[in-house]
């Protein structure tokens, strides 16, 4: 049976975001125990931040994104620049600031992380209520007036194999970035907080096979799938060439070089 999620109401924050209106609202916090977790606006310095909270090993556990502090923010300062695997992966180099489609969106961070490098961004995730998160803390670094957010990272909420087949060839982008959800060898403890959040959020994504051939028939010049070291690869499919990361793969599909 798919997971039951709520909306917690609160008179400070009566309304859930548009993506998440067909939720059912419940006003007392005892009511959200018959869901499998809920969302809610948390106050941070007075300003609404929307949250996911669910049980996980018998104690509650949230998160919220937040594009311009915490890990993304460390991840975007000391992240080495273009000498990162993602960056080689997406072949960054002599001033080339590609527009990326990021068709697995999720909570941003690899998206942010290539705003951050200098590309542009197109993210598409399916789910609407990850998709809700996503576009709250996007709303929230635009306000603080982060300039890196302003323009050049958009979302799309709906299912990328069907968004990317409709692009005209103006629309298409340089690199289409796939980093779909992979079973964890292990459900441990080790496997994080967020991450285990997520999973109850989306699940696994069983059809994600199917957005390689779209991707490949509509990305200018290379599609950048991320896996976990241990997993396949995509639609079985072998890369140009892969890039080794600490417990992940760039597997790197080239179509053709662009020309500077
Ligand atoms: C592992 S997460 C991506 C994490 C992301 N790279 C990040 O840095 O936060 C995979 C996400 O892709 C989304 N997804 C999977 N298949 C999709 C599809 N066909 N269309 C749109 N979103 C999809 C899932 O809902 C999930 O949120």
């Amino acid at each position: 049976m798919p997971a039951k999620f709520a909306f917690l109401a609160t008179s400070q924050a009566p309304e859930a975001p548009s993506l998440l209106r067909d939720l059912p609202a419940v006003t007392d916090q005892k009511d959200v125990e018959e869901y499998d977790g809920y969302f809610s606006y948390q106050y941070n310095d007075n300003a609404p931040c929307l949250s996911f909270a669910a049980q996980l090993d018998g104690k509650v556990a949230s998160f919220n994104l937040d594009l311009t502090s915490g890990t993304i923010a460390y991840r975007r300062q000391h992240g080495g620049g273009r000498k990162q695997h993602i960056a080689k992966a997406c072949g960054l180099k002599h001033n080339w600031n590609p527009s990326i489609l990021d068709g697995t969106a999720g909570l941003g961070r690899d998206a942010a992380e290539l705003r951050n490098l200098g590309c542009s961004l197109r993210m598409i995730e399916r789910s609407p209520y990850v998709a809700s998160l996503l576009e709250d803390a996007i709303l929230r670094a635009k306000d603080s007036g982060a300039e890196l957010f302003q323009q050049g990272f958009e979302l799309h909420q709906g299912q990328s194999v069907q968004l990317i087949e409709k692009l005209s060839h103006e629309q298409q982008p340089d690199i289409i970035y796939l980093d779909p959800m992979f079973p964890p060898r292990n459900n441990s403890a080790a496997v994080k907080k967020e991450m285990r959040l997520v999973k109850l959020l989306v699940g696994t994504d069983p059809d994600a096979d199917d957005l390689l051939p779209v991707a490949l028939a509509n990305a200018k010049y290379r599609v950048v799938v991320k896996r976990p070291s241990y997993a396949p690869f995509l639609n079985e499919q072998k890369p140009s060439m892969s890039i080794e990361s600490k417990g992940n793969r760039f597997d790197v599909y080239v179509l053709s070089s662009p020309t500077f």
